[in-house]
């Protein structure tokens, strides 16, 4: 007798097969949510870090087939594709100053990747991530419901430990969201920020705010100046995991999700992260909060620069 379930597992590619898109691809497979394939310029290396994944899978208790590879054919049919291909920034440097290299980067893995898995959701991560996104969305001609940027949930997750570490609670029990571009002048929402539903407004004077509200700001560079040799990867690789969750098993979460805006919160044509619903259709809806006078001008600010460099991106991809 034939069975009706289908034997069809989800099918997630990561390229860019990096500190952030090995420990991403370790969180999917483990977390036993899809089947993975890895893909990188580098040859040998995506099939040596699968390999090593796949050895781990009796230990973990998983199996979830992981895939390395060199070839787009191989990531063929894929529900979600994330583009963590790219540079990480060094010390000293900004995200926006790695706009040149990784601009010609994410079109090409977003061109190749949308030729073999036209119905899937991208996720980009690589940076500076609002242009990134913007320039994905270009170069698939993807509805903005199925092409979005991680930033804000690793931003919101910044701030959460920060509150966490000042007041001495369980992280899990801080919530809050921050808003705006990836950079200096992301918008993180003190006023929204709880401790198991109480204001932090309440537990913390407005000077230690404004302090984790400034470290929050600073969260990428702080990893990037210890670090040395790049960036943060295992709290980006969670945020993109859980992006992926929320997609794979429907959940609708409400998370900050760097979106292609048309008229909501009166900006237009520019990618910045506003809260969005998640689901298995991609964003199911944009939320407008209803933002104070200085909130929403800091937001404006925020997509003014993304803008800028959406123009200097069109530049030099024009230019090559
Ligand atoms: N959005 C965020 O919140 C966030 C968080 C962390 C990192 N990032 C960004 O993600 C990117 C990756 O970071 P990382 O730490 O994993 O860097 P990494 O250097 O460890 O990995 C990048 C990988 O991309 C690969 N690559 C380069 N060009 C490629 C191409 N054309 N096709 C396929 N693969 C290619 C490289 O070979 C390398 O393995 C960086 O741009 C970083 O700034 C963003
Ligand atoms: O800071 C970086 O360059 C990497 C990433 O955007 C981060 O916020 O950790």
């Amino acid at each position: 007798m034939s069975s009706s379930i289908p034997c069809h597992l989800p099918l997630v590619t990561i390229i860019g097969a990096g500190r952030v898109g090995s420990t991403l691809a370790q969180r999917i497979a483990e977390k036993n949510l899809a089947d993975v394939v890895l893909l990188d310029i580098v040859e040998g290396m995506p099939q040596g870090l699968a390999l090593d994944l796949m050895e781990a899978r009796g230990i973990e208790i998983h199996n979830r087939q992981i895939i390395g590879t060199n070839n787009y054919a191989d990531t063929a049919g894929s529900e979600i594709v994330v583009i963590t291909a790219g540079l990480p920034r060094k010390p000293g440097m900004s995200r926006d100053d790695l706009l040149r290299t990784n601009a010609k980067i994410v079109v090409e893995a977003a061109k190749n990747a949308i030729a073999h898995s036209p119905n899937a959701i991208f996720i980009v991560v690589t940076n500076p991530l609002d242009v990134m996104t913007y320039l994905a969305w270009q170069a698939t001609g993807l509805p903005r419901k199925r092409i979005m940027g991680m930033a804000g949930v690793l931003d919101s997750a910044r701030f959460e430990t920060f509150i966490a570490l000042e007041l001495g609670v369980l992280p899990a029990d801080v919530k809050a969201m921050v808003l705006g571009s990836h950079g200096d002048l992301m918008v993180p929402l003190s006023r929204y920020a709880t401790v198991n539903g109480i204001p932090i407004t309440e537990l913390l004077d407005a000077a230690t705010i404004d302090r984790l509200v400034e470290r929050t700001r600073n969260g990428g560079a702080e990893i990037v100046e210890l670090i040395q040799t790049g960036g943060a990867f295992f709290a980006p690789a969670s945020a993109t995991s859980l992006m992926v969750e929320s997609i794979l098993l429907n959940q609708s979460r409400l998370l900050p999700i760097a979106t292609y805006l048309q008229g909501e919160y009166g900006l237009n044509d520019v990618v910045i992260g506003v809260p969005c619903r998640l689901g298995c259709g991609g964003i199911e809806s944009i939320l407008e909060l209803n933002l104070s006078d200085s909130e929403r001008e800091a937001l404006q600010t925020s997509a003014k620069s993304v803008r800028k460099n959406i123009e200097r991106s069109q530049e030099i991809l024009a230019a090559n």
